[in-house]
This record gives structure tokens, sequence and C-alpha cells, in this order.
């Protein structure tokens, strides 16, 4: 070997043989291979040596993937465990705080009416426990577990506030005389209310409608309230004493609270026969409860100010079950039947539901109010949709007179199964 092809190849070595590596120390042709196979071993072993780097980095980037899943899925395990906990405590019950007498020993009404002492849990903030907070018990031991917190919303779900109501009186099917009653118990006097002061008498405060379910009760109050641009508040008596219990007489409070906010306002009362029914004697919590909401709402008639823009309204099915403290002069003094239509009010009813859909030439409005007969404005609302739905059903481009005929066959036994239902009385029956 020449001694320039000895230090070159020496150059190489140094290069290629890394100081420390297995090769270090072992000269060039020692192992009985050639620099070129030392070379090419060595190019071999990097190449590799890379490649196991790269996988090796590969795997750890894996790994931590895989650590933060776990985590991930130990989380999930954790919330799902405390969720399955939480299903199966047992229910708690709501109550209401009366009284407090020492900070762990509290008077509450349960929601179903009687009052117990009882204790508190210590993680309880004693600040919260004010008399008329609402609070979770114990179903057992009936102590104190949570204090629930209170919102404004249940009041504001309770009643349906409509700003600007689009129904008017043409959208009503005979009636006449109902809606000429009203004109002058409730709309005269929110528009014109010197005409009353002139002649020196007091408009009526409340107007009862009584009448059959679904003759139209709602929608004339609705048309009242659009002819005088009024606020429709609505509320069903039956939802403030079974849906807000303890909370009835506070809620109608703060109805006429927002009518009066909202002034000129109507206050709609449907069912009112559930919070104003004639009471024997008040043998449960219940009733006392429904009482006191009665008792509000008479306070609350007696109290607003004629001149104060807001009417009363209320509806009801069942006129023969009220409490007649509801009827004096000063309440719902002014009666209004809303009686099931007759022939011609069904033609027109049904023209009026009729309005916006596209009818065949046949179509005999008179023969279809003879064939409903008994039937209510709810019920002829229920034959124009399904009437429109047989045809749709059949892919037709008009509805034709058989679609209303197989519609009035289809709401007549619906309507003769709801009629068989406990509470719905024939109309016969009603009496003031
Ligand atoms: N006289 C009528 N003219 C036109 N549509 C009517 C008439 N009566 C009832 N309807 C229709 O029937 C539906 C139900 O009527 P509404 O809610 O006013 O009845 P209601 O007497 O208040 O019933 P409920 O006692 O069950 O509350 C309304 O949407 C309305 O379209």
């Amino acid at each position: 070997m020449t001694e320039i092809t000895k230090s070159k190849d020496e150059s190489m070595r140094s290069h290629l043989v890394k100081p420390g590596s297995v090769y270090d120390g072992i000269e060039p042709g020692e192992l009985g291979e050639s620099t070129e196979s030392v070379q090419d071993r060595v190019r071999q072993l990097e190449s590799r040596n890379s490649f196991l780097e790269e996988q090796c980095s590969q795997i750890e980037s894996e790994k931590r993937y895989l650590e933060n899943q776990k985590i991930k899925y130990e989380r999930e395990i954790r919330k799902l465990q405390s969720e399955l906990d939480r299903m199966k405590t047992s229910p708690l019950i709501i109550g209401t705080v009366i009284d407090v007498i020492k900070n762990d020993r509290i008077i509450v009404r349960s929601s179903n009416g009687p009052q117990f002492l009882v204790n508190v849990s210590q993680y309880i903030d004693e600040k919260k426990l004010l008399p008329g907070a609402k609070v979770a018990l114990n179903q057992h031991t009936l102590a104190i577990a949570e204090v629930i917190p209170s919102t404004e919303e249940p009041f504001v779900a309770a009643m349906e506030v409509i700003e600007s109501i689009e129904v008017d009186y043409e959208q009503i099917g005979g009636l006449d005389e109902q809606i000429q009653e009203l004109q002058e118990a409730v709309e005269l006097p929110l528009i014109e209310p010197e005409r009353f002061a002139r002649i020196g008498i007091e408009p009526p405060k409340g107007v009862l409608l009584y009448g059959l379910p679904g003759t139209g009760k709602t929608l004339l109050a609705k048309a009242v309230a659009h002819r005088t641009n009024a606020t429709f508040i609505r509320v069903v008596g039956s939802e403030l004493v079974q849906k807000y219990i303890g909370d009835g007489s506070k809620l109608v409070r703060e109805i006429f609270e927002m009518a009066r906010k909202k002034a000129p306002s109507i206050i709609f009362i449907d069912e009112l026969d559930s919070i104003a029914a004639r009471r024997l004697n008040e043998t449960t919590g219940a009733d006392r409860e429904v009482q006191r909401t009665l008792m509000q709402l008479l306070a609350e008639m007696d109290g607003f100010d004629k001149r104060k823009n807001i009417r009363i309204i209320a509806a009801t099915n069942r006129p023969d079950v009220l409490d007649p403290a509801i009827l004096r002069p000063g309440r719902f003094d002014r009666l209004v039947h809303v009686p099931m239509p007759g022939i011609e009010a069904r033609g027109k009813i049904l023209k009026i539901h009729c309005e916006r859909m596209t009818l065949a030439g046949d179509i005999d409005f008179k023969k279809l109010a003879k064939v409903t007969d008994g039937m209510s404005g709810a019920d002829l609302k229920a034959i124009a949709t399904e009437a429109g739905m047989f045809a749709v059903r059949k892919d037709k481009a008009l509805v034709e007179m058989e679609d209303f005929l197989e519609a009035v066959g289809k709401v007549s036994m619906a309507a003769d199964t709801q009629k068989m239902m406990p509470g719905n009385l024939p109309e016969t029956t009603m009496f003031v």
C-alpha cells in the first residue's frame, strides 16, 4: 500500500469508525475483511440504526398517544360511574322552607302538603336557608339534602305572553253574540274608557267564558287582545296548582305584575275550575294549596284598578263546579256561554279553515255542515286538516269532497272516543 493510499484509508477509517464503537481499535484487515466491506457494513449498520431510531420515535409517539387515550377513558369511566351512582340514589322530595328555628332545625312544607321539622346536611350554606327557599329533602329522613337555586324561569314558563296577536274576529265562525258581548265588556272599556266614565258606570272586571272543549273560547280571548292591541297573557289553571306546587299564589302575583308592566293587557285564565272549584272542606294539603291560589287571585282582582288597562277573561268547561265567590260582582261578573256551533256556524268554520287550501269544485259546504252535527270548532278544524292529509297521501293536486267525507269519518270516531273520557260532560248538564 503506498503512503498516500494508507493515509487516505486511515482518514476514511477515523471518519467511519466512531470512537467507542465495536470497530474502534480493530485494524482493517484484522477481522479478515477489506476496508470496503467494513465501510459497507458500517453504512448498513448506520442505516439500520437510523431506521430503528425512527421506529423508536414512532413507537414513543404512539405510546404518548395511548397514554393520553388511557387518561381520557379513565376520565370517562369516572364520569359514567358517578352518573351510575346518581341514577342509583333514591329521588329527593321537593319542599319549601317555612321557618328556621335553629340553623340545623328547619320547618319545611313538602310538595304534597304536610309540614315537617327537619335536620340539615352540614354541607349546606345556612345563609341560603331562608323562608321560601326551595329545598330537596331526603326521602327517608326528610333531612334537607340541597337548596335548589331559585330562578325566575318557572314563572316565565308558566305563562304564555304574546305581545302581538294575529287572530281577528273574521277568523271566528259563528259566535257573533259572544263577540258582541266581549266587545262591550272588554274591548270598549280598554279602547274608550271615557264612554263608561261619562255614563257613570264601572265596566266589568272579569268575563267568564264557559262551554265545551274546542268551542273557541281561547280564540275569542285572543281576538279581543288583537283588537285592543293588548298583550295576551295566558295561564292554565291546572298547571298553576299541579306543576307549580307551593308557588301557585306567588305565581298569581307575578301574572298580575307582568300584566301591569305590559299594559294594556288581557289575562286569560284557562281551566279556571282547577283553581276555583267549590270545596266542602279542605282535607288535604293540596286542597289548601289550591285555596291559597284562589284567594290570591280574588285578592288581585279585588285590588286592581279598573282604569288600569288590564282585563281578565277566564274559561271553563265546568261552570257547575265553580265556587260562588269567584262569580260575585266585581269579579267574574259577566258570564258568556260559548255554545257548540249550529249548522250555519259549522259551514262558516269549515270555510275559514279551508281558506288556504286548494279545493276541487265539488266541495259542498252545506252537506259537510249537515254531516258534522255535534262537532266542535276544533273538530271542524281537524276535518279540514285531515282532508288535506288524505289528498296529500293520494298525491292529488286538489282536495275533493270524498277526502272531506273520509276526514269526517275519522274525526267523528276520535271525537266519540274523547266524549267517553271521564270529565267530559254533555253540554246539557251545564248550568250557572
Ligand atoms: N268558532 C270557531 N271558529 C273558527 N275556529 C274555531 C272555532 N272554534 C274553535 N276553533 C278552532 O279550534 C281550535 C281550538 O279552539 P279553542 O282553543 O279556542 O277552544 P277552547 O274552547 O278554548 O277549548 P278548550 O276548552 O279545550 O281550551 C282553535 O285553534 C280554532 O282554530
